[in-house]
């Protein structure tokens, strides 16, 4: 086992999707994967390795915010083995043409954290990007299943709670569709140790218009991009 995971070597896929809530890993493995078998519930962030579509696939939860998905990306991949991680989540939408249940495939990923300009003495603003070849064919595979995926720039932050809305708003201006807390280091990581990443989000919330989806709505919603994430990884 790593520090943070509890499986034995062996245990987990190559291919893991990385939901934040472990609760969404859970279900997830019970709603979507066959024979599904919980590997970690180490500090509850659950795990579960079983197939799709006959391939071998894990779930693992990430938590929330880039520290934590830091931790479990860099386990996974240099633990684990793992060679591709598809984060699938929910973000805050701050472009004006997008609108609640609407899935969106990250290309890049702004961020505040301080993470990457340590790396780099904060001389230079390293840039985290999607693999080009997951990117392709989440595009692909959501339009076979007759979901309009939007492909563009977001911005992972540090804070849930901003005092500078002013920022989001600056953001927008240059084409950044929407706000979540994981996917700079989640690209930046699987970038330094040599696997392939991508975030697909469902908007959860409109920032701007102060939309925000209703329970039931999320699960459905979820859904849909789940089986992107799933065919994606598989691909
Ligand atoms: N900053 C931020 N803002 C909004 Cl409006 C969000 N909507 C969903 N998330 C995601 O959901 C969790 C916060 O609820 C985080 O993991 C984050 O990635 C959001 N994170």
């Amino acid at each position: 086992m790593s520090v943070h995971i509890g499986a034995k070597p062996g245990e987990i896929a190559e291919r893991v999707l990385l939901p934040g809530d472990p609760m969404r890993a859970k279900w997830i493995a019970e709603t979507f994967l066959e024979d599904a078998v919980c590997y970690t519930q180490v500090r509850g962030m659950l795990g579960f390795t079983g197939t799709w579509q006959g391939q071998r696939v894990s779930v693992q939860g990430s938590g929330m915010g880039m520290p934590s998905a830091s931790i479990y990306t860099h386990e996974l991949i240099n633990e684990y083995g793992v060679k591709s991680v598809i984060r699938i989540g929910s973000c805050g939408a701050l472009a004006m043409d997008l609108n609640l249940g609407d899935v969106v495939a990250a290309i890049g990923s702004a961020t505040d954290s301080n993470m990457n300009r340590s790396r780099f003495d904060g001389l230079i603003d390293y840039a985290p990007v999607a693999d080009f070849g997951l990117l392709r064919s989440a595009v692909d595979i959501a339009e076979a299943q007759g979901v309009p995926i939007r492909v563009g720039p977001i911005l992972a932050a540090d804070a849930f709670y901003t005092d500078r809305p002013d920022l989001y708003d600056a953001l927008a201006l240059y084409g950044v569709l929407a706000v979540e807390m994981e996917s700079a280091a989640i690209y930046t990581i699987a970038a330094r140790y040599g696997a392939k990443a991508l975030t697909i989000l469902t908007v959860s919330d409109h920032i701007k218009r102060g939309e925000a989806m209703e329970s039931a709505q999320r699960e459905q919603g979820f859904g849909n991009m789940v089986k992107i994430g799933l065919n994606t990884i598989i691909a």
